[in-house]
This record gives C-alpha cells, sequence and structure tokens, in this order.
C-alpha cells in the first residue's frame, strides 16, 4: 500500500496558506576555522516562494545543506512543520522537504518514468519482503506510484517523454525531471539549488511558470539563484546571504533598492541590474571625455 491519496492539483505535503513550513533560527555552520554560515534566520510559510541570493561563496549551498540534513549546524535550529529536523537527508526527505541540486544528479541509463519512481520511495511503506515476493501488495503500491509519477511527469510537462532515457533529454528537460523527481516524495517545500543554471531565456521562462504552478499546489519553494531577473520576478521575498550572513531580506523592491546588497555585489555586478545601462553610459561618457582631454591642442603646452 502506498499513502498516495492526491489529486493532480494539490499536494498531499500542502499547510493552509500562510502556515509556517520551515523555520530556521540561529543556524551557524563551521568547517574548522571557516564560518560559511553565521547565525542566519529564515522562514518559509506554505503558499509562499522565498528566494536565496548573494555571491559566490556567500555560503547559500551550505545553508541548503543545513536545511537538508547534509550538514547538521554546528550551532541553531531547524524545524519543518514544527517539528526539529532528524539530522539525516533521507528522513529530511521523509518528513517532507525535497531538494534539486546545482549540478543535475539524475540516473541517466533509467528511464524519465523511472528516475521519477526512485523519488517515490520515501513514500511507499511497502517492505524489503514485500519487495522481494512481490505479492497482491506490491503489485498495489507500484501501479499506484506508476499512476502519481506519471501525472507529475504530466504535470513538469515530460508526458510524452516518460519512456525516453534521461540522459537522451534536452538540458532544460532534465532540469524539470530533477523537479519531477523532487516532486515525487509529496514534499511540504522544495528547495531547488540554481534551477536556471545553464538555460536559454525560454527553458527559463518555462522553469518560472513551473515553479508558479508548484506553489499553486500549496508547495513552499526556496529557491537559490544567481539570475537577479528571474529571482525578483518570482519571488515573494527574497534573503541576501553575505559572507554567511543575513544581510537583507523583504520583497524585490526593498532588496533591489538597498545600498548594502548592491556593495556587496561590488566586483561581481548585479546581473540586470537596472542602474547597470547608466553606468556605462558614465563610464563611456567619462572615457570620451578623457580621450578629447588628451588630444586638446593645449594639451602638448600644458607638459
Ligand atoms: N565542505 C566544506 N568544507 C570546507 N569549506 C566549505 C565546505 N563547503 C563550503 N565551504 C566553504 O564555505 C563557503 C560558502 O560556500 P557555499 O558553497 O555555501 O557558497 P555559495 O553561496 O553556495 O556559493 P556559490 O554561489 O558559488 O555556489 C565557501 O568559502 C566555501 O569554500
Amino acid at each position: 500500500m502506498t499513502t498516495d491519496t492526491t489529486t493532480k492539483d494539490t499536494s498531499p505535503g500542502a499547510s493552509a496558506p500562510g502556515t509556517t513550513v520551515l523555520d530556521a533560527r540561529g543556524v551557524t555552520m563551521r568547517f574548522g576555522g571557516l564560518t560559511a554560515v553565521r547565525d542566519v534566520d529564515l522562514t518559509v510559510s506554505s503558499g509562499e516562494i522565498v528566494g536565496l541570493i548573494g555571491p559566490n561563496g556567500a555560503g547559500k549551498t551550505t545553508f541548503f545543506n543545513c536545511l537538508t540534513g547534509l550538514y547538521i549546524p554546528t550551532e541553531g535550529e531547524v524545524r519543518y512543520k514544527g517539528q526539529v529536523l532528524p539530522p539525516k537527508s533521507f528522513k529530511v526527505t521523509a518528513a517532507g522537504i525535497a531538494r534539486t541540486f546545482q549540478n543535475i544528479r539524475l540516473f541517466g541509463n533509467m528511464t524519465v518514468l523511472e528516475n521519477v519512481l526512485v523519488g517515490r520511495h520515501t513514500r511507499t511503506k511497502e517492505g524489503f519482503w514485500s519487495a522481494v515476493l512481490r505479492g497482491p501488495g506490491f503489485h498495489k503500491a507500484e501501479a499506484a506510484s506508476r499512476e502519481r509519477a506519471t501525472e507529475l511527469l504530466e504535470f513538469v510537462g515530460l508526458g510524452a517523454k516518460a519512456d525516453h532515457l534521461a540522459r537522451n533529454l534536452p538540458y532544460g528537460e532534465q532540469r524539470k525531471l530533477e523537479i519531477a523527481r523532487a516532486l515525487a516524495s509529496e514534499p511540504g517545500l522544495l528547495l531547488l539549488d540554481e534551477p536556471t543554471a545553464g538555460m536559454n531565456p525560454q527553458e527559463t521562462r518555462a522553469a518560472e511558470e513551473l515553479i508558479f504552478a508548484i506553489r499553486d499546489r500549496g508547495t513552499a519553494v526556496l529557491v537559490i539563484e544567481h539570475d537577479m531577473r528571474f529571482i525578483f520576478n518570482l519571488c515573494d521575498r527574497v534573503a541576501v546571504l553575505v559572507q554567511g550572513q543575513k544581510l537583507v531580506e523583504g520583497d524585490a523592491a526593498t532588496v533591489q533598492g538597498d545600498e548594502r546588497v548592491i556593495a556587496a555585489y561590488i566586483g561581481e555586478p548585479l546581473e540586470n541590474d537596472p542602474g547597470a545601462a547608466e553606468a556605462a553610459e558614465v563610464e563611456a561618457a567619462e572615457a570620451a571625455a578623457e580621450a578629447t582631454t588628451d588630444a586638446a591642442p593645449g594639451k602638448e603646452n600644458d607638459r
């Protein structure tokens, strides 16, 4: 038997909108002498898409790893729906938090459907002996899992490719498949680590639509991304990590207007920064003025 009592439209992990699903408090992660994450608080509620941004090495992935049981925070506490998270990633997945990784981690030689079925294992109650003996309970569970996996593939737009080998999918579809596999564990919170990395603009737009649809099914989303346009379009709230600490948190306008955020990105300018065009114009004007001064007739005489 499975716990599969789902409909296409609502995730079984869904909570009433506005319920806090993730509550991370004072999370600190040290590696020897290096503090990668320092005293970070973050909440995510049902019905929300929250973004986590910051320059390279700011501690975003380390923080994600603290939320998924991959790392046990040196200090602090992470609660999911009020319960302190167990310190093992498979238990965290079973509790209701699923994730994707920066680098795609699919089983390339398995079919698209099989990849999603792998993601279902935390939601099936069939034990080892049932699988070995392949009794009626096992077959029923397998059929239910296949049905649910097929629904999820349709949901992400890969219904027609269920029998293809994962490695033969184009890049953007592999990313979608990763998301379908994560959804197969019926999470209440989905963590996406750079979901649009390597995507073209069209694929990025499709990913945006898909994440909105996931939110609408009742799954809260926390997303790390470097693509600022994507993050500010998508997220209800954005937290900025800099050198392991949370610098600012708020809606897109609050974060975009904060001088400290722009300063933190100096040397690594904000992608699609609204001020970038003006800054380039000023630089060009300064360069032109310098060139004119250099070529001015009085210049020789001034020396
Ligand atoms: N397992 C580890 N052992 C030691 N140091 C680590 C480990 N993982 C991360 N770090 C260090 O912690 C800091 C934060 O790294 P992290 O990967 O979390 O940053 P990030 O914000 O995700 O960066 P990026 O945007 O480049 O992915 C970096 O200085 C990194 O070198």
